[in-house]
């Protein structure tokens, strides 16, 4: 069975420098002049591609594989699939992105299973940095698949001898792990450089996955998920680590600085795109409503402190 990574940036080219251990794999990029000369990926520097990753710009050379995983930002997937008009009836799409397109509300397999829904739809997320998977350091992701046999075979396909897949049948429970660990990550972040303290950010973490679980029970998620590897595991991850681009992000609102607008932050327009969801059905979000205002400057980390702290007394 073949696989092809559709997106060269640091993800993609993690997993497709991982992946080669096994065999062949093919990664996609629409502009790959540069890395056909240098084999690595601008995204992520110092790290070679394998002679075993082929390398093109040729879309439909990549979409002939059999799995196909798509590891570009999540508010640009839509915009992706739009232009595959290729029939994937007999493909497996992996979705490697974490978040909740703006425009939609949909996750990632949900952008995948509307734009081609007769094929098989998998997410592949949890608690990992590219880096770590291109150096081969120890990593355990969960893949999420409703179909159990299809998520069984993508599991022992995508697994190498450093990157340990747990397979689970939940995948709305792991997309949103994913998709909301990154909007706590910010506020985390940005609780830190205001000088709030490590109580803070524990306070933030814990209320923040209390939030996360809530929402994702609303949607059908089962609770274990949530405190599993797409869950817990990359809300620690993310919420401790200056690795993370969206603890830079939240880190540089909380010192009132300037951050770079090029680097791939998926937690500011998920705030956004929950905050909307939360009002429309009457959920208290109260984390990703002041992440979704902080990142879009309309009020400070002090006014947002002052809001959580003052809100009602209540029961844990
Ligand atoms: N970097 C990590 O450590 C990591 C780990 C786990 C998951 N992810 C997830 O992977 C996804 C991708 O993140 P990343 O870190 O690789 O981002 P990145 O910024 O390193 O790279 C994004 C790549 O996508 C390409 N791209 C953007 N729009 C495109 C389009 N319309 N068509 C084709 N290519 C397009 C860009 O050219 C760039 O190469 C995100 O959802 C992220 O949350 C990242
Ligand atoms: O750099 P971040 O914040 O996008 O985090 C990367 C991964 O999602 C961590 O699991």
């Amino acid at each position: 069975m073949s696989i092809s990574i559709l997106g060269a940036g640091a993800f993609g080219t993690a997993l497709a420098i991982s992946l080669a251990q096994n065999g062949p794999v093919t990664l996609w990029a629409r502009d790959v002049s540069a890395m056909l000369e240098t084999r690595e990926s601008p995204r992520l520097p110092g790290l070679k591609i394998p002679d075993a990753v082929h390398i093109v710009s040729d879309l439909d050379v990549a979409l002939e594989a059999d799995t196909i995983l798509l590891s570009i930002p999540m508010q640009r997937l839509s915009g992706l699939m739009d232009r595959i008009d290729t029939p994937l009836a007999d493909k497996t799409l992996v979705a490697c992105c974490k978040g909740v397109d703006l425009r939609t509300g949909l996750g990632p397999t949900g952008i995948l299973q509307a734009a081609k829904p007769d094929a098989s739809v998998a997410i592949l997320t949890g608690p990992s940095f590219a880096a770590d998977i291109a150096r081969g350091l120890p990593t355990a992701l969960t893949l999420a698949c409703a179909v159990d046999a299809v998520g069984k075979r993508v599991q022992h396909q995508l697994s190498t001898p450093s990157l340990r897949l747990y397979r689970s049948t939940d995948v709305v429970g792991a997309e949103l792990g994913g998709a909301l660990k990154n909007v706590m990550a910010i506020a985390c972040g940005a609780a830190i450089g205001a000088g709030l303290g490590d109580s803070a950010r524990a306070a933030l973490m814990t209320r923040g996955f209390a939030e996360m679980t809530r929402f994702a029970a609303a949607q059908g998620a089962r609770p274990e998920t949530m405190a599993g590897l797409s869950g817990l595991g990359d809300l620690a991850l993310t919420c401790t680590s200056d690795l993370s681009r969206n603890y830079q992000l939240g880190l540089a609102l909380g010192r009132k600085e300037i951050f770079d607008p090029s680097v791939t932050v998926e937690g500011a327009a998920t705030a956004q795109a929950m905050d909307r969801i939360a009002i429309d059905t009457g959920l208290s979000l109260p984390i990703c409503h002041a992440v979704a205002a902080l990142t879009q400057g309309r009020v400070t980390v002090d006014d947002v402190m002052a809001q959580l702290l003052s809100r009602p007394l209540k029961e844990e």
